[in-house]
């Protein structure tokens, strides 16, 4: 510890002695400028080092930065792939905002909800949609710019907060990945679920094409599991892996094939300044060095995508940090590395979306005194002066802009800083004409060279691969693609979710089940399958019974689910209830019948491949009692939904504990007056 700060005193002692370094300066800029500016929302470094980088044109500084301190507008979306979207958006037009559009909260007159005009003009591009299905789409994300204490005290406002409960609120940002991309259902993509059901109005079939969604962090893994229980699918699936050697992920059980996606949205960790309004602590602890440490990391996970993409693919690059270390320069770095990618322009498909011309060049700093060397050869020739041939750098060649910069249309980025806190957004496309494996094989080639000899650069003399500091991301990204062996985390010891089993048709609970359900013969039995350390033997008593789609089943039968670190796929449908397997009055499909129940989640799922007889039909007030009751009595059900059940259900008290009430019950059928309910 001791010996590491002496380095970097004699390190920042070297620098001005010989003077071939800059501190950045920039005229113009005096710490109490604007007294409005509310004290804690200061951070100087922040200013000098961003005002340096000229991410926003010098006029518009001190705006740039008062908008920075405003607070951040709440945001929701109603989900476009769910059918009552259309329905709800209406209460909100129709109901709310008139209501809401006369508010005052202390003597201060509040705004009502507007529409993000961005996700309409997308929507209606993008994809084929009928009109019928573009006008279901059109307006569904808003933002809301209350100050939170009027939302949850303004009595309007907390009716409004109340409804809006039963809606996932999204920052704004998030909402634009699937609009850069275009992700249709038979895509395979990393994230963006919902993108993948929106060609489907009403899910009446299964998707063919998969989303997995990733995070090293064991935690968010769940979280993400918990984020998707919104839009349950059967083609979804979560993994708990580095995303900088995502390994492949094989559809043969011989290891022949593996998965190239259409879409990739990297998310990358970041150091996440601008995130300044929503995370205030940022001002206080900001360092110039933050973005430093990142910048390879971020380089390892977008070039293995790069890797992992299929021609014409997409990736969206994200952060949300001002930062062009972690912006512009990753990018940058990752073109340089892979020609046969370049940045998209969708600008005419989403025109009302804000954006700024990205950086051309840009001025890392190599330390917490925003001390800055022109380029890395400078840096490195002072950086061995002070620790010698055997210390490692700890920036890189491509911290610092290409020479070639200009080339790159880097200036096609993305920048929200109208309704939302800041994100940049980066789509690059793999080109069409994907070039030959022997172009490949050359270009790989010439960047281990340059590697090689980066290599030989930083220490002066050559040295073993294995003691190069992780932080050379190229050298990195070479070594883990294309070697699954490598590309494992090496921690799948630790693993500890149970694997998948798939169920055989002649499991007798199964198909018990499948008997009782009389499912369309076009539901893939074959695709249900259990988790539990026992396996799915027909001696085995199943428990919960999910669902995948067609891919997702070839994916985890010719995979090892540990060394994908598969901790979700699929969707839950049925789910085991105890009780009744001891009533000897019962014969053994009314207890199979009553062991299993369709879970909830898994109901839209389900209802196309469930006979129309087997549906019967409530009012909204059955619905509604169905919902409030612990025990709903039959008797309280109006005709001729009550009779109905009692047909089917056979005795009424069974019937009714196998009512099973879900979001989709609540969709208007034909006569506008109906709901549909689901029995067991
Ligand atoms: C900006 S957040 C993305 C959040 C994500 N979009 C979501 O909605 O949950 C970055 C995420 O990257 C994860 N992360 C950090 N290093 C990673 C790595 N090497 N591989 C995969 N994920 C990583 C972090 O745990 C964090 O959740």
């Amino acid at each position: 510890m001791t010996k590491r700060k002496a380095s970097v005193v004699t390190f920042m002692r070297l620098i001005s002695q010989k003077g071939r370094s800059s501190n950045i300066n920039p005229s113009g800029l005096t710490s109490d400028t604007n007294e409005q500016w509310i004290q804690e929302m200061k951070n100087e470094k922040f200013e000098l080092y961003y005002l340096a980088q000229k991410l926003v044109d010098e006029d518009e500084w001190h705006q740039f930065l008062e908008f920075l301190r405003k607070p951040l507008p709440t945001t929701f979306r109603l989900s476009s792939s769910w059918e009552l979207s259309h329905d709800l958006n209406k209460i909100i037009q129709e109901t709310y905002i008139p209501h809401l559009s006369n508010v005052t909260f202390e003597g201060v007159r509040l705004d009502p909800p507007v529409q993000i005009s961005w996700s309409d003009r997308y929507t209606s591009f993008s994809y084929s949609l009928t009109p019928q299905d573009v006008s279901v789409n059109i307006g569904l994300a808003w933002h809301l710019n209350v100050p939170k204490p009027a939302l949850r005290r303004s009595p309007e406002f907390k009716r409004f907060h109340n409804f809006l409960g039963n809606i996932s609120r999204q920052e704004a940002v998030s909402m634009i990945p699937p609009l850069l991309l275009g992700v249709e259902s038979n895509h395979l993509t990393a994230q963006l679920l919902e993108a993948l059901h929106k060609t489907q109005s009403r899910l009446e079939t299964i998707p063919s094409g998969i989303v997995i969604a990733n995070d090293s962090d064991f935690k968010r893994t769940h979280l993400l599991v918990h984020q998707s229980s919104r839009l349950p699918s059967p083609a979804f699936m979560v993994t708990n892996l580095d995303a900088s050697s995502f390994p492949k992920i094989f559809v043969d059980s011989h290891n022949h094939q593996s998965i190239k996606f259409d879409r990739i949205l990297c998310d990358v960790p970041c150091s996440g300044d601008g995130t300044l309004r929503k995370n205030l602590n940022i001002w206080r602890h900001w360092q110039s060095t933050d973005g430093n440490g990142l910048h390879a990391l971020q380089m390892r996970i977008l070039t293995r995508a790069m890797k992992l993409l299929k021609p014409n693919g997409r990736i969206v690059y994200s952060t949300c940090s001002f930062n062009p270390v972690e912006n512009e320069a990753v990018v940058a770095g990752a073109l340089q590395n892979h020609p046969e990618f370049e940045i998209v322009d969708v600008s005419s498909d989403l025109p009302n979306l804000a954006r700024k011309p990205g950086l051309v060049t840009w001025y890392p700093v190599v330390n917490k005194e925003l001390v800055h060397y022109p380029s890395y050869d400078d840096y490195l020739t002072y950086w061995k002066n002070i620790d010698g041939p055997k210390s490692v750098p700890k920036m890189v060649p491509t911290h610092w802009p290409p020479s070639n910069a200009e080339d790159l249309n880097l200036h096609r980025w993305y920048v929200f800083t109208d309704i939302c806190f800041l994100q940049l957004m980066f789509l690059l496309q793999r080109k069409a004409t994907s070039l030959t494996e022997d172009e490949l094989k050359s270009i790989e080639l010439s960047k281990r060279k340059r590697t090689a000899s980066h290599e030989l650069d930083s220490r002066g003399h050559e040295s073993k691969r294995s003691k190069v500091d992780e932080n050379f991301a190229v050298k990195n990204e070479l070594e883990c693609v294309d070697d699954p062996v490598r590309n494992d985390t090496g921690n799948s010891s630790r693993f500890k979710e149970a694997p998948y089993s798939f169920l055989d048709i002649s499991h007798p609970q199964l198909k018990q089940l499948m008997n009782h359900l009389q499912l369309l013969p076009s539901f893939p039995v074959s695709n249900l399958f259990v988790r539990n350390p026992e396996g799915a033997g027909s001696s085995v008593s199943l428990r919960s019974i999910y669902l995948c789609n067609d891919m997702v089943k070839c994916i985890v039968e010719a995979n090892d689910y540990s060394r994908l670190r598969l901790v979700s796929v699929g969707t839950k449908l049925f789910t085991r209830q105890d009780g009744g397997e001891n009533d000897k009055s019962l014969d053994t499909t009314t207890v199979t019948r009553r062991r299993f129940r369709i879970l909830a989640d898994g109901v839209p799922t389900l209802l196309p491949y469930i006979p129309r007889d087997m549906v019967c039909l409530g009012n909204k007030d059955d619905l509604k009692q169905l919902l409030e009751s612990y025990h709903p009595l039959i008797n309280d059900l109006s005709e001729p939904f009550r009779s109905q059940i009692v047909a089917k259900g056979g005795r009424r008290e069974e019937a009714m504990a196998n009512v099973t009430a879900h979001e989709e019950s609540s969709r208007m059928d034909d006569d506008g007056k109906h709901k549909t309910v689901q029995i067991e």
